[in-house]
């Protein structure tokens, strides 16, 4: 893995050295204290251009553009919320997703694959462990924005989100977000309406750089990319873990997510 990352700076395939226990108290303590954390430059810059560029003609061709209106729940309705509340306001979100099928031979299908990114991933989490999903579509995605287009804002289904950003865009694709805008008790409904109208002073902005590991606590954070200016297209690989091995998504899921479907 030392030709795809940095392992050097950090040393993931030494789970027992002590530079590896430094790291990982590290991103706990970042987790703990803004909901995120990022190593940059933790894919190799060279191998991260050749991962972006190997997505290009498939993206071109094959990708599913997702457009859709959305509240930041994903829900049409939110028990005990009036419909018309404004923390249901809807946003609009454009994409391009291409599928683990369609990233065969890509590295981030390798780095995926390999089992100490999800044992380091679950250690910076606090879990005993993180698995891989065997849905053939969804355990790694790569999503590309074009100008004018971005995830809006949205709380995530599971509980952390790990990306690697492959390209940036010459302007905007920053991730914008809001840690601990709600937690297992409190909705803070209120909260979220606020930022909705542009009200809360504790959004963050990060720039992330190619080759950046990002991992951030998606499910209390509110979180956007934002709009992308200009001809170059930021695209992002997402890859997905889970508390219990074997899960799969439903073809209904699938269709709703990637607009086709693939049997495990
Ligand atoms: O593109 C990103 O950096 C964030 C992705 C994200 O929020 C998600 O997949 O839920
Ligand atoms: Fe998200």
């Amino acid at each position: 893995m030392n030709h795809l990352l940095d392992l050097d700076t950090y040393p993931i395939d030494r789970p027992d050295s002590p530079e590896y226990a430094a790291l990982v108290a590290n991103c706990r303590a970042r987790l703990a204290a803004d909901g995120m954390f990022d190593l940059p430059g933790f894919m190799r810059a060279e191998v991260t251009k050749a991962a972006a560029e190997a997505t290009k003609p498939a993206m071109a061709t094959a990708s599913f553009r997702h457009a859709r209106k959305h509240n930041i729940y994903f829900r049409d309705t939110v028990e005990g919320l009036a419909e018309d509340h404004p923390a249901l306001a809807k946003v609009e979100t454009v994409n391009h997703t291409l599928t683990a099928d369609q990233l065969v031979g890509n590295p981030v299908i390798d780095l995926y694959e390999w089992p100490p990114f999800a044992r380091f991933l679950a250690e910076t989490m606090g879990k005993d462990a993180l698995y891989r999903m065997d849905d053939p579509m969804a355990r790694v995605n790569v999503q590309a924005s074009r100008a004018g287009e971005a995830l809006n804002w949205h709380f995530d289904r599971s509980e952390f989100t790990t990306t690697i950003l492959l390209q940036s865009p010459e302007q905007g694709g920053e991730l914008e977000y809001r840690s601990n805008l709600r937690s297992a008790e409190d909705p803070n409904y209120d909260g979220v309406a606020a930022l909705l109208r542009g009200e809360d002073p504790d959004v963050k902005k990060v720039k992330l750089h190619p080759g950046a590991l990002n991992v951030f606590r998606g499910v209390n954070t509110l979180h956007r990319v934002v709009q992308v200016q200009g001809p170059t297209e930021r695209i992002v690989a997402i890859f997905a873990f889970f508390d219990r091995p074997g899960v799969i998504m439903t073809a209904k899921e699938q269709i709703g997510f990637y607009g086709r479907a693939v049997a495990a």
